[in-house]
């Protein structure tokens, strides 16, 4: 059996950092051969996004890519060839290397750009910009969706320029955007607004058609008030709108209360043997306590979870990618 898992951002993997700070499971060659193949696959899926959630992470990805050699290969895409965002990612990292881990990783920017292009979306919104990473690959599968749409204008009955709206508060990094934006001559699509999230949203409520694609990067302690803020408010089309959420599963915030590390990880354990701390096999540090930023999108998962007007998954990409849209689905009496 193969197991596909993506691994990403590896250009930047620091392994020796990572180890004994934020990272709690290493996972190595000798834990990982004695799973079963279908736990393993499991594993690897949700190892992934616990060890990938740490800034500058990644030994966890070589451990696993080292330990499963053949079995899992890289992400591989020919699309789209974005030399332009390779380059604007680097510049982040030499002019913010504290910073830039905020921004989504290839593979995410990859699935966003995908987002766009398969929900044919034409109105954007993205609060939490940063230098215009993500707002590149939005951008881009916006251009693309447009083509698409002058190829076919008579099947299509929306006639409104399509546009991404970028939200970002600080203006030092809305500088960048904007250079980020010129640069690309994405104006015409893009267009920036500087400022606090939530005074954007009260600010385009009435002046802006709603979205068909949302996506929530800035101030995780925010993640509820903006959601709630695009409901009450038809921000966001129907029924085909799509919000995505990004660092839903934060740090922490899959430990412990997310069931299936917990259980794989346990399973793990008890097959590596009774020393779990030992080098080789799983090291594990269960003393942290969750950080506040954590609780922050714990809470907003069990809000969204909680919500009969939606329907949504966390896939566990990266940091933690919450897909959120409209209920479909007719309701059971005791569900509304
Ligand atoms: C995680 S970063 C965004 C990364 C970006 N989406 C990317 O992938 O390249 C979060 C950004 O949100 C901005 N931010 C934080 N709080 C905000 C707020 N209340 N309103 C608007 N932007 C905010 C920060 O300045 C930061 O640039």
């Amino acid at each position: 059996m193969r197991h596909y898992v993506g691994l990403d951002h590896c250009r930047w993997l620091r392994p020796s950092a990572a180890i004994g700070r934020r990272m709690r499971h290493v996972l190595t060659g000798d834990a990982l051969r004695s799973l079963p193949s279908v736990d393993l696959q499991h594993l690897l899926t949700e190892a992934y996004c616990w060890d990938h959630s740490a800034p500058n992470s990644g030994t966890s990805h070589v451990g696993l890519a080292a330990a499963m050699d053949h079995t899992v290969p890289f992400a591989v895409s020919n699309q789209p060839a974005l030399q332009h965002l390779e380059e604007l990612r680097r510049t982040a990292f030499v002019r913010y290397p504290q910073q830039a881990s905020m921004m989504v990783s290839p593979l995410q920017g990859l699935w966003l750009y995908w987002l766009v292009l398969l929900t044919g979306a034409r109105r954007v919104l993205e609060l939490g910009s940063f230098m215009g990473y993500s707002t590149v690959w939005l951008a881009e599968a916006l251009k693309a969706n447009t083509n698409s749409y002058h190829a076919n204008t008579s099947t299509h009955h929306d006639h409104t320029a399509p546009y991404l709206m970028a939200c970002e508060m600080n203006p030092e990094y809305v500088k960048h955007l904007k250079h980020t934006v010129q640069n690309l001559a994405l104006e015409p699509l893009v267009s920036i607004r500087q400022g606090a999230a939530l005074e954007s949203l009260e600010a385009i409520r009435s002046t802006h058609q709603p979205f068909d694609l949302i996506f929530l990067d800035a101030n995780k302690r925010e993640y509820v008030q903006y959601y709630e803020f695009i409901l009450e408010h038809g921000l966001l089309s129907s029924p085909q709108g799509l919000m995505v959420v990004d660092n839903t599963l934060f740090h922490d915030t899959i430990h412990p209360q997310y069931p299936p590390v917990r259980q794989v990880l346990d399973q793990a354990a008890s097959l590596a043997g009774a020393d779990g701390s030992a080098q080789g096999s799983i090291a594990t540090n269960q003393t942290r306590k969750p950080s506040v930023t954590a609780r922050h999108l714990y809470r907003f998962n069990q809000h969204v979870a909680a919500d009969p007007r939606t329907e949504q998954f966390i896939m566990p990409l990266f940091d933690g990618l919450t897909l959120i849209r409209h209920q479909m689905r007719a309701l059971g009496p005791t569900e509304r």
